[in-house]
């Protein structure tokens, strides 16, 4: 953008602007061309006029049938105030997208023009402000106007004013030819290599040759800076949608011609948005920036990163034939790019999900092959985050549905058309119910019972999350007063926390009303966070934490072993247990690995003098190793699924927690 800037500020000595002739507007002029508009720019940039209605025609018709860069095959004149003619010549160049622009310039036809019929010497002294240069056929110098020696200092040899030798070397063989030449190269002046337009003229009765130069290394800038405006991404400098577009397309090309495959990788940064939120845009960058880096490195050469915009990334991978190549690309990217990073004096733990879509399989055309990674991409992230997927077709119809809930959630929310279910936890070793967790459910009207795994990552990205969630602390404190009401033993009941609620400034004050207005003893509350939303900024959920404690009630790590700790950090966060994540009790006494892992984490949380209890428990084996483990108190399908509050009533009765 500075660049930019610097460039449109600078004085060309040609008038320059660029029209948008769909739009009738003058996006862009230089100073020359606003002193030459000056009567007409109002209404120019104001919409009104940019030329007459049959011009502006013959304009469009041009730039539908012109690609960009090309220029257009006519002049059209222009008188200024002063009554100096112009002739205004323009090229086709990309305004976004696809949409096209004029850039135009006015040069002046009252200056002399180059004329086979004049001697040279005459010639000369008309060019005070024109660099223009006569040589012999065989290129020696002859002499030059003032303006051409002040920009290219002494030579002899028309060859010293090339850049590179093999311009030169073709320059010379085309001169001894006798062709006339109008063309844009590179010229080594005393400013350094620039951009020149340049216009040869051969005097046939003399033998000489007339070389007028123009310096267009500006507009040269300028075009270049425009290109990146529109096609590289100003924050990470990678390259944009447009440039995807064009990448994909020409992908899909090869690949038809040449009975090739290729992919896609749609990435999305989990719980961005909330880091935006809580910690402002500028932390958000910076991350952005970051991540950006960590993606490149864990890709392929060959393989090309794009930023869509906000934390949406695509690789593309043209020279991938299986998808099993694609997924251990993903697998490469999550690995190094779902991680910490320190931000703005915080460590910052950001994951990603990944949506893989390859071409002939699941789709034949770019939009579909983008659309069908990006409901891959969902179906990640809706499953639990950090973790990819391969296009399956029902995703697409996922989609849809994704986007039919987000519609009727604030409608949820306002007619309360959520329910808790509470699925016990049990003490070992003597399998006494002491606990419950508390599990959101939506009774949608049409589509019957929806579960969070659905529409909790809505309610994030959306911000519904924190209305939501303060449901379901209220409903949850209500709960224990009604079982208290009930004559039944006291129990605790968790709740799940989300990331972007833990954030909430007010969580703590939220937290303390609905204990203070229900009437509920704080020890019975307990609040289940995972160890990403901590570690998203350690030193402030530490304060969080305590403040939490000071209220009196007790705090769990829930998905223990998914994410990112610090041993160091869990030392200092004020929590009462570790919940083990069910992924590591599912395969426990068949897969030595997460034995091992469930064993150590029972040691080390008892060193800590932390409670543990194991998720996911669905079988007695299970039981027996952490039993053998010194487990604590566990949860899962064994005992019970999580059950509607009178269900829930029964089982508490049926297992003895009576008053
Ligand atoms: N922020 C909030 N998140 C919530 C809330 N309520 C739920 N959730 C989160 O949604 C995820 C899915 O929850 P759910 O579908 O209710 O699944 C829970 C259990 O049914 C399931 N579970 C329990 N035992 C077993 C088992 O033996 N096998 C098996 N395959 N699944 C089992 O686990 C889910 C509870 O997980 P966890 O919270 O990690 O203890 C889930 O991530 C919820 O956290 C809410 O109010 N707010």
């Amino acid at each position: 953008m500075t660049d930019l800037s610097t460039l449109l500020h600078r004085k060309m000595p040609l008038a320059a602007w660029i029209i948008d002739i769909e739009q009738s507007s003058v996006p862009w002029c230089n100073e020359a061309a606003e002193v030459l508009l000056m009567d007409s720019l109002s209404d120019i940039k104001s919409g009104q006029r940019v030329i007459g209605s049959e011009l502006k025609s013959r304009l469009a018709l041009y730039l539908k049938e012109l690609e960009v860069g090309k220029t257009l095959p006519f002049k059209w004149p222009f008188v200024s105030k002063d009554g100096t003619h112009y002739n205004v010549r323009g090229s086709v160049i990309s305004l976004g997208g696809a949409r096209k622009g004029l850039s135009v310039e006015a040069h002046p036809v009252s200056a002399p023009r180059i004329s086979v019929e004049n001697s040279h010497s005459s010639l000369l002294s008309h060019f005070t402000t024109l660099s223009f240069a006569v040589f012999e056929q065989n290129g020696i110098y002859l002499e030059a106007s003032k303006c051409f020696t002040e920009q290219f200092g002494d030579i002899e040899h028309v060859r010293d004013l090339f850049a590179v030798a093999g311009a030169a070397n073709s320059f010379i063989s085309r001169l001894a030819q006798r062709e006339s030449m109008s063309q844009d190269i590179r010229l080594s002046t005393k400013n350094g290599v620039r951009w020149h337009k340049i216009e040869v003229s051969h005097q046939l009765k003399t033998n000489v040759v007339y070389l007028l130069t123009h310096d267009i290394q500006e507009e040269r800038d300028h075009e270049v800076a425009l290109y990146r405006l529109n096609n590289y991404d100003g924050l990470t400098h990678l390259p944009n949608r447009n440039l995807l577009y064009q990448q994909l397309e020409s992908a899909l090309v090869n690949a038809r011609k040449r009975h090739r495959q290729f992919g896609l990788l749609y990435l999305d940064l989990d719980g961005f948005k909330v880091i935006n939120d809580n910690f402002g845009h500028r932390v958000g960058d910076e991350l952005i920036q970051r991540v950006a880096e960590r993606i490149k490195g864990s890709i392929p050469s060959g393989a090309c990163l794009y930023r869509l915009g906000g934390d949406e990334f695509v690789v593309v991978l043209e020279n991938t034939n299986e998808i099993e190549e694609l997924e251990s690309i993903a697998r490469s990217i999550m690995q190094n790019a779902s991680n910490t990073y320190p931000v703005a004096k915080m460590e910052m733990m950001i994951t990603a999900s990944i949506g893989i879509a390859s071409y002939p399989q699941h789709a034949d055309d770019v939009d579909n092959l983008l659309k069908n990674a990006d409901a891959a991409m969902y179906r990640a992230k809706s499953t639990g985050h950090n973790m990819y997927c391969v296009y399956e077709d029902h995703m697409a119809d996922n989609i849809n549905a994704h986007l039919t809930l987000g519609g009727g959630l604030r409608k949820a929310i306002e007619e309360e058309q959520f329910i808790l279910h509470y699925q016990p936890k049990i003490r070992l070793p003597d399998e006494v119910v002491v606990g419950a967790e508390a599990l959101i459910r939506w009774v949608h009207p049409e589509l019957g019972m929806i579960s969070p795994d659905q529409f909790i990552p809505l309610a994030e990205e959306s911000g519904l999350i924190l209305p939501l969630g303060e449901w379901v602390i209220r409903r949850a404190c209500r709960q224990l007063q009604e079982w208290r009401e009930a004559g039944l033993d006291p129990i605790k009941l968790s709740v799940n926390l989300s990331s972007r609620q833990f954030m909430q400034a007010d969580l703590v004050d939220m937290v303390q009303r609905a204990l203070e207005e229900t009437g509920v003893d704080p020890k019975y509350l307990e609040l289940e966070l995972t160890e990403s939303m901590l570690m998203a900024d350690a030193q402030q959920s530490i304060e969080k934490l305590h403040s939490f404690r000071k209220l009196g009630l007790t705090l769990s790590i829930d998905d223990f072993g998914t994410g990112y700790s610090s041993l160091a950090y869990l030392k200092k966060f004020p929590i009462q247990t570790l919940k083990i994540d069910r992924s590591f009790i599912h395969d426990l006494g068949l897969d030595c690995d997460n034995d091992a892992i469930v064993k150590a984490t029972i040691a080390m949380a008892n060193s800590l003098n932390l409670k543990v209890i194991a998720e996911g428990v669905e079988n007695r084996s299970q039981i027996d190793v952490l039993n053998g483990y010194d487990c604590q108190e566990v949860q899962g399908y064994l005992f019970s699924k999580p059950l509607s509050s009178d269900d829930f009533l029964m089982y508490l009765k049926a297992h003895g927690v009576m008053a």
